[in-house]
């Protein structure tokens, strides 16, 4: 997959510095306008030659309006080339990031990251140049009007400082009430997303009301902050306000008494009242400061996608014909402060099925993570083939070791390209005996357009959709299968099936399943027993099962739909280590050596 990064490159400045051009143009027709206009009146007024006078008062306020559309049409541009620049920077960061380093993030914060934050640290830029340009507008205007009466201009910088202080005020203020606002957004959008997914366990539990409840609790803080920074904005206008009518009409009466003592013409009064007015602008600035501050922490938002911690990877291929042996040395994973998973020496040999087992939060998932390098271990080496992981090329990582998850994502084209879909494009032949050996050929035929279904209009069930995700890993297949749970929602018949055209098919690929059910660990040539985290025992299902503990993960509600009563129940232990089910298909040869106690009880 090309980096999304790669695919929008940065806007650079030249956006940035059009709006800037287009505004302070913008700005400098602004200033020479009342001048151009005070003389042209005072050349109507005394019957002057005001031709060249008018023809300048028209064109400059022509250009004016010119200015302002291209600034318009400049600063567009701007906000959409950086927020596409910024959500496809922070898109990149999520999707390379390491998915276990990720998870913290929920799924509706990341979405009001990618939407709402980009969108307005996208603006940023644009209105840190429209806000530049507004300053120059003052400044211009100040001399301007230094240049039509020294004692106007004098009485307006009196009160500049003040104006100051009220911006200064409103930027900080504004900018905590902004990122907690922003917060509080993530937090609603989060909520709304579980909501969502959960939207059958509330209907069934008939908790809407109290879901709704839950969702919207956050409001409460979203509208006081909200007001909070609409006080802020008012108070900073207002106070704005009263002191720029009141600059304008101080510099005004300084201009009306310098007409009195003759030092200044009609047209010069003009000017002055209206520079005066410009050199106290103030409404633009405050709202474009504010769109800064806003983008400044919303920036900050994306950021943290964009920083999400990825795997480094080295420039080493696998020899050809490996026998797809694992290793996994000394390895420690530290969660939280917490470690998740200590493996001292395992070895999963090559060409063989080893499950692993263990209660809920055993770490059978951060084993899996860890052994096809989803995540890497805070200690130790994982080795396939007698090379580390983290020193294959990512392309070599990924053709040599693949997934099956309990809950697949698939993306949104066909059946056949969802199936295809990898880091190379399976032919098709492979999809379609992929989709054989998954057990989904059957009903993807039977779909609309068979294989050319799309996946939105495939009414698909669970099971169904999880055999789709089973075939893209068989069909990409290289030398390490990981199949974390893949099988969770398949009946235990289809999911022997699976299996043995699995062995038929896949047979010298080593496989790595994470397993709840008894049946599937029967037919593994080998079980990694995990508790707490640790490694308890490895050995075959028949031997291990010998033990009451182990028995036990199997009744304790870890293995999915088979404690208590169900076929793994009393009953069926009376019947042995394989179930009624895995006898069916029968335990085959012990093909693994004898049981190795790793760490001792
Ligand atoms: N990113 C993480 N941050 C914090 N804790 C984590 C993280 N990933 C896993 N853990 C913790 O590590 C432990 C092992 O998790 P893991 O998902 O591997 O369990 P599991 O054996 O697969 O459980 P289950 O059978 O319920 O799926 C759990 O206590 C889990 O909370």
């Amino acid at each position: 997959m090309p980096a999304a990064g790669a695919r929008h490159r940065s806007p650079g400045r030249v956006p940035g510095l059009l709006v800037l051009l287009f505004s302070v143009a913008g700005a400098a027709v602004a200033v020479a306008l009342p001048l151009v206009l005070g003389r042209t009146l005072d050349l109507l007024l005394h019957g002057g030659a005001a031709g060249h006078w008018l023809a300048a008062s028209v064109a400059l306020l022509v250009g004016e309006v010119l200015l302002d559309g291209l600034a318009a049409l400049c600063t567009g541009r701007c906000t959409a080339g950086w927020t596409a620049w910024i959500r496809s920077r922070a898109l990149h960061g999520m999707l390379y990031a390491v998915p276990d380093l990720a998870r913290p993030l929920s799924r509706g914060d990341v979405a009001a990251r990618l939407t709402l934050n980009a969108a307005d640290a996208g603006s940023a830029p644009s209105a840190r140049a429209s806000l530049a340009a507004s300053l120059i507008t003052p400044a211009g205007a100040l001399l301007a009007l230094a240049f039509v009466d020294v004692w106007a201009a004098l009485c307006v910088l009196a009160g500049l400082p003040a104006l100051a202080l009220v911006l200064r005020t409103f930027a900080r203020d504004t900018g905590t009430s902004v990122r907690a606002y922003q917060g509080v957004q993530s937090e609603i959008a989060a909520r709304l997303l579980e909501a969502l997914e959960g939207a059958e366990t509330i209907a069934a539990a008939g908790t809407a009301a109290a879901e709704r409840e839950r969702v919207l609790r956050p409001l409460a803080d979203l509208s006081r902050l909200g007001e909070r920074m609409w006080l802020l904005h008012g108070r900073a206008l207002a106070l704005g306000g009263v002191l720029v009518p009141l600059l304008t009409v101080a510099a005004t009466a300084v201009g009306g008494l310098r007409l009195a003592a003759g030092a200044l013409s009609v047209g010069g009064l003009l000017a002055v009242s209206r520079y005066a007015q410009l050199a106290a602008g103030f409404g633009g600035a405050a709202t474009l400061l504010g769109a800064v501050v806003r983008g400044r922490s919303a920036r900050e938002r994306t950021a943290v996608l964009e920083q999400l911690p990825a795997l480094v990877h080295g420039p080493r291929t696998l020899p050809p014909g490996g026998p797809g042996t694992l290793e996994l040395r000394d390895v420690r994973v530290v969660r939280g402060g917490t470690e998740v998973l200590r493996v001292d020496e395992v070895v999963v040999p090559g060409g063989l099925t080893t499950a692993v087992v263990g209660r809920s939060g055993a770490g059978k998932s951060v084993l899996a993570a860890v052994a096809g390098r989803l995540t890497d271990p805070d200690r130790g080496e994982v080795l396939l083939d007698g090379t580390p992981l983290d020193l294959l090329t990512p392309h070599s990582l990924r053709t040599e070791v693949g997934f099956a998850f309990a809950r697949p994502e698939l993306g949104e084209g066909t059946v056949a390209e969802a199936v295809a879909a990898g880091r190379r494009t399976a032919p098709s032949h492979r999809v379609r005996a992929a989709l054989r050996t998954a057990g989904a050929d059957a009903f993807v035929r039977r779909l609309p357009h068979a294989y050319d279904t799309p996946l939105r209009e495939a009414p698909l069930s669970g099971g169904e959709y999880q055999r789709l995700g089973l075939a893209r890993a068989f069909a990409h297949a290289g030398r390490l299968l990981v199949m974390d749970d893949a099988t969770s929602s398949l009946d235990t018949a289809t999911e022997h099936a699976v299996n043995r055209a699995l062995n038929h098919s896949l047979g010298d690929v080593t496989r790595l399943v994470v397993a709840h059910r008894p049946s599937v660990a029967a037919r593994a040539d080998r079980v990694i027993w995990l508790e707490s985290g640790r490694v308890r025992a490895v050995g075959t299902h028949r031997r291990l099962w010998e033990e009451a503990a182990y028995r036990e993960v199997f009744r304790s509600g870890s293995s999915t739909g088979e404690g208590g009563a169900g076929p793994f129940g009393p009953e069926a232990q009376a019947r042995g280590p394989l179930g009624g089910e895995a006898a069916e298909g029968g335990p085959g040869p012990d093909r693994s050596a004898a049981p190795h106690r790793e760490v001792p009880r």
